[in-house]
């Protein structure tokens, strides 16, 4: 079933397997066409628990995978061999087609301070566009119950700036009171998300379901941070779900 959401679109499966499957085929149309248009692709993928599976099954694509780069829409600031990094995450479930010639790039780039790690991951992303702001053929772009996506968390301070920065990447506070996020991270901002080609935003479950709709009803960015990012985004995002 397919819904229409303004310029974006709900598509609901039955299943993990169905709904994996559609992202699947989204990551390979969009990967073609950029391999086919421009001789090579890149793309940015979300961490977390939801789009592990995915990346699980990148091998079953047939891509010629040394044209592809996958770089990442968000990190914890935490060593890549960490248990809650996503870096670690990605890379073991994308191990088949890293070994494939498929390059993947952390934004984890220094450890010694946030702020830096975040200018050098700019840095590293503007490479692939001769040092401007890149283009990305797909953003896999995931969710928290809480809204959040990316690492823009509700009742953050970068709330009030992430819509309006010049800055493709910015450093990210932990929050304080044992709110989210617990660990500093770094996060691509706005202005990077939306130089994406195409995103997909893949969520799992009725609570999200319940989460984004609300969202999309009040897209405050303080309490609905990814309610507020689709209400800008000028890219259709192909919203997939299954419960
Ligand atoms: O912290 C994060 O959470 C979101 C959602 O993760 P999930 O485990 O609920 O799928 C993710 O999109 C983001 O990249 C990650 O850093």
């Amino acid at each position: 079933m397919t819904e229409a959401l303004g310029i974006h679109r709900l598509r609901t499966f039955d299943s993990a397997a169905e709904a994996e499957a559609a992202v699947l085929a989204a990551i390979a149309e969009a990967l073609s066409a950029a391999i086919s248009e421009r001789g090579q692709a890149l793309w940015i993928g979300a961490g977390g628990g939801t789009p592990k599976p995915v990346y699980q099954q990148l091998a079953t694509l047939d891509l010629p995978w040394d044209k592809v780069t996958l770089s990442q829409v968000d990190e914890r600031f935490v060593p890549v061999d960490d248990a809650a990094s996503n870096t670690k995450m990605m890379a073991e479930a994308a191990a088949a087609v890293i070994v494939k010639g498929m390059r993947f790039d952390t934004l984890i780039r220094d450890l010694s301070d946030a702020g830096l790690c975040a200018q050098q991951a700019e840095t590293l992303l503007c490479g692939f566009n001769d040092g401007n702001a890149p283009e990305f053929d797909l953003t896999l772009l995931g969710m928290g119950p809480d809204k959040h996506y990316a690492s823009i968390f509700p009742g953050h301070a970068i709330n009030a700036t992430v819509y309006d920065t010049e800055a493709l990447v910015l450093p990210v506070a932990p929050a304080s009171g044992g709110a989210e996020p617990k660990l500093p991270r770094i996060t691509l901002t706005v202005k990077a998300l939306n130089r994406s080609r195409r995103i997909v935003l893949y969520i799992t479950g009725q609570e999200k379901r319940d989460a984004l709709m609300a969202a999309i009803a009040n897209p405050n960015p303080d309490t609905a941070p990814i309610g507020a990012f689709l209400a800008q985004c000028p890219v259709p995002v192909d919203i997939v779900w299954c419960p």
